[in-house]
């Protein structure tokens, strides 16, 4: 039996409504205590340079107002890291970013980007942030990982998630293979990006990974159903398929 595996939301897209209007709803911080309450383990914001959704205030009061861990999604940028070392998150995760792109494209070149990466992740780790590295499910990004003493990655699921047939079920082994390399090498695997009612199961399958980060799919959601029948939803998947 593999050990509980935790729901992070992330109210990202929240933002993104509230910011269509540039009004004070709806409100993400509202929106995190909800899933917090429906089940949430924690909650992830991703504070973009652009701050096309999350602004620095709202991981001003997310830092200080949340009943769960708060997840700082960021760029390895010297603006990000003050900021993140201002407000000292449970867990700050390193992600790549790209100013044109509507999300997320991949993930992290840490092998590659090593000592840009290596003195961020020092001041994070002695600031008491659990330090997480979005890459993907790849062996030279997990050896990565261990050199630049980041205690958790984050693999991105998001290839896995536009996938269909033989070749999702490729994606999904190169995902249970980097979780089994990370966690063989203490390092705390989780997962993340486009995960869905439809595809969570077999990802949350895995019995190594520990942590979930689901967003847009849930916000998208919860305009049917309200945020805390879905939070609750994807929390069963998660559950059932352990
Ligand atoms: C890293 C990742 O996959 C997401 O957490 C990220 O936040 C996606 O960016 P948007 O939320 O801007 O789509
Ligand atoms: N790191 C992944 C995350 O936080 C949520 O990604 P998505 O579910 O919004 O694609």
């Amino acid at each position: 039996m593999s050990g509980k595996l935790r729901l992070g939301v992330n109210i990202d897209h929240v933002a993104t409504v509230r910011n269509a209007r540039g009004s004070g709803y709806p409100d993400p911080v509202r929106a995190a205590l909800l899933a917090a309450e429906a089940g949430a383990d924690g909650i992830t914001a991703h504070l973009r340079e652009d701050r096309r959704h999350i602004t620095d205030d709202d991981i001003a009061r997310l830092s200080t107002g949340l009943t769960v861990p708060l997840n700082l999604e960021m760029a390895a940028t010297e603006e990000m890291l003050a900021i993140a070392l201002r407000h000292r998150p449970h867990a700050v995760c390193i992600v790549p970013e790209k100013r044109e792109e509507r999300t997320t494209e991949g993930g992290l070149d840490a092998a590659g980007q090593h000592n840009h990466l290596a003195p961020m992740i020092a001041q994070l780790n002695d600031a008491g942030c659990r330090v997480s590295l979005f890459i993907e499910p790849d062996p030279r990004q997990i050896e990565a990982a261990l050199r630049l003493r980041a205690p958790v990655v984050e693999l991105h699921t998001g290839r896995y998630a536009e996938l269909e047939g033989p070749a999702q079920a490729e994606e999904l082994r190169r995902l249970a293979d980097a979780a089994a390399l990370a966690a063989k090498n203490g390092i705390e695997p989780h997962a993340g990006h486009g995960l869905t009612f439809d595809n969570v199961v077999p990802v949350a399958a895995i019995p190594q990974l520990a942590e979930l980060n689901i967003g847009h799919f849930l916000i998208g959601e919860a305009i049917f159903d309200g945020l805390a029948p879905v939070v609750m939803r994807m929390r069963a998947l998660m559950d059932e398929a352990r």
